[in-house]
């Protein structure tokens, strides 16, 4: 066959080379005919049976999760389990048999293509893209009554060597996306996704190279055909000629070298080459994030998402973690990071972290009520988990981050609210640092823009570009049809950052970054360049960072960062971004 090269969308970094291994893209494809009546009782009981299978086997996935799986894994699993609960697929397909007499697979598809239509509707892009979800479900059943084998099981337990595989799949669900790990598969290419879908944040984490949003890679690539995945450039090359293949084989190698190399670099202080010193911190979402936040050599950790102690809470008994529940998360990322600072940022719930996706209601959720807007029209909630955070502080070393801050009085009513707490503690003569900092998230392009009022009410800043970037272009990140729009280097967004940066380094408050820009070693120079002194990051970026720094020099830096702030055409900036990695 002849070589050929598709686009997409890159999602995880890194070279994988191997067979490609389709996954069945036509699971919903079934034979339809009518049950007689006296049958018909028992196919309704088919179906129930193969419901409770996999009930059973999202269980066992959710039980046999590895202990340092990404923590959105639960989260995902836990999706999966709602939508197979729901009526509308655990009890409406049932009534199809009985009232049309349709076999229990047709009647499934018939609910799921219904379902699919409905979201198809929906103008919120990040549900759209749920039916994703319901359609993963239905195949799980499918496969269950068609006793099809799950094939990425089959494959998984196979002798290949780890990393020989290509998933090419029309889509994955996160929960599949599990049997990646220490298997055959080297990395994954599918046909939908965004860069930010559930699968994509997924792959990142575990590290594994892909590409999404290929169109129709999985119907143009067959069986066992070679295929090399750049993750960079979400390149995917089928078939591709011997030199071509040797190229990719020494960049892989020279990336696997990179790697090792750089686990020397753990223990070492992030200083430049003229001496400057900066502080590499970790985002984490669960406790359990603080190993490798540990072992990448992070001087603690700039963001704790606490938000995802919130989700993915079905089936339990509180819709919401208590406050002695959240407490036990915080000291335990406190006691794991060993004395180093543990920032721990108040709910940022809403938008693409939607509490409840049934309640989310809002016709543009991520202006809505959502973070501390929505903590602030809960005092209760947000009181027992300040207490939670403030209890946590007698620990070690914790600061109080609030999200999505743009007024002064938010800020001040957050203030009052952590000085009840605090009051509240000391009432039950309960222990905490009565010193504890506290700081804003600046990632609203009018906090960025009022900065005095910030810096004068609050210990630090922490710029979150990621939605930052998102409010000041005014793109949903979470929507791949405008995700070519979203643009870290765009005049405005380099104007937001570096005046923030600056206002606060004269009002002598610190400022970290702790949105992906600062764990994108393409920006690390540029970032340094505008005065940032401390980075926070998924721990996977963190030695990477490190590197770039030790070899940056900021005399050097320095010159051309001015100019990329005084340049308003994109094809200068992006330029003058690269001059910067090659000094
Ligand atoms: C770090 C950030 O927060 P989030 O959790 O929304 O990505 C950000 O917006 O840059």
């Amino acid at each position: 066959m002849a070589c050929f090269t598709l686009h997409g969308i890159p999602v995880s970094s890194g070279i994988a080379i191997g067979r490609a291994h389709l996954l069945a893209p036509a699971a919903l494809d079934v034979k339809h005919y009518l049950i007689p009546d006296e049958q018909v009782e028992a196919e309704v009981q088919r179906l129930q049976n193969a419901f409770a299978v996999v009930h059973r086997e999202l269980q066992t996935i959710w039980n046999e999760l590895p202990k340092d799986s990404p923590a959105e894994l639960g989260a995902f699993i836990d999706v999966h389990v709602l939508i197979l609960s729901d009526p509308m697929i655990a009890e409406v397909p049932l009534d199809i048999i009985r009232s049309r007499h349709y076999n229990a697979e047709w009647a499934l598809v018939t609910q799921i293509e219904e379902l699919s239509a409905q979201f198809d509707e929906i103008e919120d892009a990040y549900l759209r893209a749920r039916k994703g979800d319901i359609q993963q479900v239905g195949e799980r059943v499918l496969k269950i009554l068609t006793g099809s084998a799950d094939t990425l099981a089959r494959v998984g337990n196979s002798e290949e060597p780890i990393g020989s595989l290509i998933v090419v799949a029309h889509d994955i669900s996160p929960a599949d996306m599990l049997q990646f790990k220490d298997r055959a598969f080297g990395g994954f290419i599918t046909d939908l996704g965004g860069p930010n879908s559930h699968t994509a944040i997924v792959a990142r984490s575990l590290d594994i190279p892909a590409a999404v949003g290929m169109d129709n890679a999985s119907t143009l690539i067959e069986q066992d055909d070679v295929v090399i995945i750049d993750g960079d450039v979400g390149v995917v090359i089928v078939d591709p000629p011997p030199k071509v293949l040797e190229q990719y084989r020494e960049r892989q190698a020279r990336l696997v070298r990179d790697r090792k190399k750089l686990g020397k670099l753990r223990k070492m202080p992030a200083v430049t080459r003229d001496g400057v010193e900066v502080a590499l911190l970790a985002n984490i979402e669960l406790p359990e994030d603080c190993g490798p936040a540990m072992d990448a050599g992070a001087i603690g950790v700039g963001l704790f998402r606490s938000e995802f102690l919130f989700m993915g809470r079905t089936g339990q008994v509180n819709r919401l973690p208590t406050e002695d529940e959240q407490f036990e998360s915080y000291r335990a990322a406190v006691l794991a990071m060993k004395g180093r600072p543990v920032t721990i940022r108040t709910l940022d719930i809403g938008a693409d972290k939607p509490l409840d996706h049934a309640e989310q209601t809002a016709l543009n959720p991520a202006l809505g009520l959502r973070a501390i807007r929505y903590c602030l029209t809960e005092p209760q909630m947000f009181l027992a988990q300040l207490r939670a955070i403030l209890r946590a502080s007698a620990f070690g070393p914790v600061k109080l981050l609030i999200p999505m801050l743009a007024h002064a009085f938010e800020i001040d009513q957050s203030l009052a609210m952590i000085e009840q707490a605090k009051a509240q503690l000391r009432e039950a003569d309960i222990k905490f640092d009565p010193l504890i900092q506290v700081g804003a998230m600046i990632e609203i392009p009018a906090a960025a823009l009022t900065l005095p009022m910030f810096v004068k009410r609050l210990d630090f800043l922490s710029i979150g570009t990621n939605d930052l970037i998102q409010y000041t272009l005014a793109i949903d990140r979470a929507d791949h049809e405008v995700a070519h729009l979203y643009d870290p280097l765009h005049p405005a967004v380099l104007y937001l950052l570096s005046h923030t940066i600056a206002a606060a380094d004269k009002a002598g408050v610190p400022v970290a970054v702790c949105g992906e820009m600062a764990g994108d070693t393409k920006l690390t120079r540029l970032l340094l360049g505008m005065g940032l002194r401390e980075f926070s990051m998924h721990p996977a970026q963190l030695l990477p960072v490190k590197q770039e720094v030790l070899n940056s020099d900021l005399s050097l830096i320095a010159p051309v960062a001015r100019k990329i702030l005084r340049a308003t055409e994109p094809q200068a900036i992006v330029e003058a971004v690269e001059q910067l990695r090659a000094l």
